[in-house]
């Protein structure tokens, strides 16, 4: 079975009025009604969606920054709602479950609070599962620990924690002087935000993020939503952690009846769209207000719009298992 694509006279996206989108955003509202008939609505191709989804297996992979939490313009108060929280609790009792985030796991588990999913932390490089979720037991090795909370962790680039603080504090010691820069440990990646740094000392802190990694060829720069991250050169994304997940939930991901839905806004989350475009099925959907160059299929504007998603999501599982 193929990505779902909906014929074009059955496409019913929420067109925006003009008025809303110069409140809104830069692009003008022709563009973005253009854009969303090539990434519907999620939420008006509901129906059409879950038609496909029917006895299928659905797994949850939900980014944080900008598809849970709203950006904000500091970092460590990217809250979610109580509301989010109890949705996306609801999620996980409904299908299995993940957050996918560049940031620290621990950083994750923080903010969302819940105990009964999966954190992949780190874009991935850390990821964390309840111990009853495996289907069998997994052995402990030098990359699967198991923790006090009840986790088993996988680590993809554990060799790497001493040169990340190598790097970090050289970061900090550069972006010291520069008024708005935040250095963020990710624990396995390292981000560097230049949302609140005026606009003529941006290339500054881009600059500085160059010049310090140029010392490590093991290391990469990417440039995310103002932040640059810092991560190590390997062959190791979001899209491989969600190849991970499915198989440790048990799920072979060949199975025509496996169908993973992402949800996410960012540049790394387009490793987790290219994933499931090229397994050729399931539902990637990004969020955006504005048209942007992406491999999925759907889109949510926003993090309000995700809420509604899966509040329908949740009720349509509830619906379908009483059928
Ligand atoms: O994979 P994600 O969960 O989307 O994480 C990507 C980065 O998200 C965070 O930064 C972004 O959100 C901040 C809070 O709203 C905002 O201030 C910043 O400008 C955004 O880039 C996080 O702080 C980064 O470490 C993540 O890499």
């Amino acid at each position: 079975m193929g990505i779902l694509q909906l014929p074009e006279q059955s496409l019913n996206p929420k067109p925006i009025s003009k008025r809303e989108f110069d409140d809104n955003g830069d692009a003008s509202v022709v563009a973005y009604n253009e854009w969303l008939t090539m990434h519907q609505s999620a939420l008006y191709t509901f129906e059409q969606m879950m038609k496909i989804a029917k006895k299928k297996q659905i797994v949850v992979f939900l980014d944080y920054d900008g598809t849970l939490s709203p950006i904000v313009n500091d970092p460590e108060k990217a809250f979610i709602t109580d509301k989010m929280r109890s949705t996306i609790h609801e999620v996980a009792k409904c299908f299995p479950t993940a957050i996918v985030t560049g940031r620290a796991r621990d950083k994750a588990v923080e903010f969302v609070k819940l105990k009964d999913l999966c954190y992949a932390g780190s874009h991935g490089m850390h990821i964390s599962i309840p111990s009853g979720f495996l289907k069998s037991a997994k052995p402990e090795d030098q990359t699967h620990i198991a923790d006090e909370q009840g986790f088993i962790n996988f680590y993809a680039a554990k060799k790497f924690s001493y040169k990340l603080k190598k790097i970090k504090e050289k970061l900090l010691e550069k972006t010291k002087g520069i008024r708005g820069a935040i250095v963020e440990d990710n624990k396995f990646c390292i981000s560097v935000h230049f949302r609140c740094v005026d606009d003529e000392l941006v290339d500054n802190v881009k600059k500085i993020v160059d010049s310090v990694i140029e010392s490590y060829p093991e290391f990469r720069a990417g440039e995310g939503k103002m932040v640059m991250e810092v991560r190590p050169n390997i062959e190791w994304n979001k899209g491989h952690a969600l190849g991970y997940l499915l198989n440790t939930f048990g799920f072979d991901a060949h199975n025509d009846d496996v169908l993973p839905l992402y949800i996410g806004d960012d540049l790394t989350d387009e490793d987790a769209f290219k994933f499931i475009k090229k397994l050729g099925r399931g539902f990637s959907i990004v969020v955006s207000s504005m048209p942007k160059k992406t491999d999925a299929s759907f889109s949510l504007r926003d993090t309000i719009e995700v809420m509604d998603f899966l509040t329908k999501l949740t009720g349509w599982r509830k619906s379908s298992s009483s059928d």
